[in-house]
């Protein structure tokens, strides 16, 4: 009797269970995109693919893998962030009538975090809710946006003000993927795994230091342990406040994965989201660290190690082409706000976030001094 050769862990699969009242599954590994129907099951008839133009070769193996199981309808939106608009769901959402889809039927999106975010948000606004599996293609999608259920489009106003919680039925986060993702958008992604790192999980900040910031790449079991970590930080967080509502203990709850998201989302607006939202949470996360340790709540040094560890792995750190009072008014749409009140998460220490409300002006002035490189 032969011996089947050992199949090394790092090529196996990890299988993250997300817990609470619709559980689910986010998939982490090389190749996994054969799950995907497994996750869909045979309920459904009809699958709508949402996925950009762009990445239509990409995912000729998934639409085929579809095809061979349901009736497939594609829902080809525009390219990151400008499918995030009110007329590309409303597009949908007619191509989901003339394909007379149900509620035992799904969507199934493939691309980056403005793809999951909008199919998500068409998920869950048609027949008030269907059935829906993500496919990230990027780092940041497979790392937060694809995991934990918040799906949106912008308005005039600012970013993701409408959207639902809409959790997914699965995760298939396929590492292979990012072979093609620009080393740019890969490294945007940090900038939320950066995060995380800060808010919850030093590990990740202690081999975002020690690593050769170029050695991360889509093989790379460094990536892929820096993957698994900031799903986990996601998952745990996301299972104990699905829907925001609030931490306890001085735990901010959902609201301490939206470190450095206050100034972030201020700033994509103020650029007309042409900036990666990665690099904006970099910003973000250093402007809210100076303004913590302004207002007295952390030290020197680890407001100083937010500037190394984004910089290190390629991230802006600094932003001066939007003056304070336009980054002001923008940071008063964020849904932290409470009336006239700001909100921000700010750090005690690195695992221990809390919330900051209503800062001092000065010290929300000073912050944006040194971002934005006028104070040292
Ligand atoms: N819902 C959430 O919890 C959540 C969390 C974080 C971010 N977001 C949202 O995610 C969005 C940012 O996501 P993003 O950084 O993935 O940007 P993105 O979706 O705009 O994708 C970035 C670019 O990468 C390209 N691309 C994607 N996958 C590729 C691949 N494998 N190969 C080659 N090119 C590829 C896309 O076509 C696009 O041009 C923002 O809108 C942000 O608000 C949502
Ligand atoms: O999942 C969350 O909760 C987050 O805050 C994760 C963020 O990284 C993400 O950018 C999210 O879309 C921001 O949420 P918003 O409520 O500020 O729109
Ligand atoms: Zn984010």
């Amino acid at each position: 009797m032969s011996v089947p050769p050992s199949v090394p862990p790092s090529v196996l699969p990890s299988v993250l269970h997300v817990g609470g009242a619709s559980p689910y599954d986010v998939v982490i590994g090389h190749g996994v995109a054969d799950r995907l129907v497994g996750l869909l099951g045979e309920q459904p008839r009809r699958v709508a693919l949402v996925l950009p133009e762009t990445l239509r070769e990409l995912a000729a193996p998934v639409l085929a893998a579809l095809q061979g199981a349901y009736e497939v309808t594609e829902l080809v939106v525009p390219d990151g962030e400008a499918a995030k608009t009110a007329a590309v769901a409303a597009a949908c959402w007619e191509q989901l009538g003339e394909a007379g889809f149900t509620r035992s039927d799904a969507v199934v999106t493939f691309g980056g975090g403005a793809t999951t975010d909008l199919g998500g948000f068409v998920a869950a606004s048609w027949l008030r809710g269907v059935r829906v599996v993500h496919v990230p293609t990027t780092l940041l999608a497979m790392v937060d946006a694809a995991v934990g259920g918040k799906t949106g489009i912008n308005t005039a106003a600012g970013k993701n003000l409408v959207g639902a919680f809409h959790e997914p039925a699965g995760v298939l986060c396929d590492l292979s993927l990012l072979e093609t993702l620009p080393r740019v958008d890969l490294v945007a992604g940090l900038g939320e795994v950066v995060k995380c790192g800060f808010i919850a999980d030093p590990r990740i900040l202690e081999l975002v230091e020690t690593t050769d910031p170029q050695a991360l790449t889509a093989d790379s079991p460094v990536l892929r342990e820096l993957v698994e970590r900031s799903v986990r930080v996601k998952v745990d967080v996301v299972v104990a406040d699905l829907r925001e509502t609030g931490g306890s203990d001085g735990h901010p709850g959902r609201e301490a994965l939206n470190y450095g998201h206050t100034m972030a989302h201020a700033i994509e607006r103020a650029e007309g989201y042409r900036m990666r939202h990665g690099e904006a949470v970099a910003i973000g996360c250093v402007f809210v660290a100076e303004l913590a340790r302004r207002a007295g709540r952390l030290d020197d040094a680890t407001a100083s190690r937010h500037r190394t560890a984004f910089a290190r792995v390629g991230l802006p750190v600094r932003y001066d082409a939007a003056d304070f009072e336009t980054l002001l008014a923008a940071m008063r749409v964020d849904k932290k706000a409470r009336g006239d009140q700001l909100r921000f998460v700010v750090l005690e220490q690195v695992g221990r976030p809390v919330v900051l409300a209503g800062p001092d002006e000065a010290h929300l002035r000073g912050a944006y001094e040194v971002m934005s490189g006028v104070r040292a």
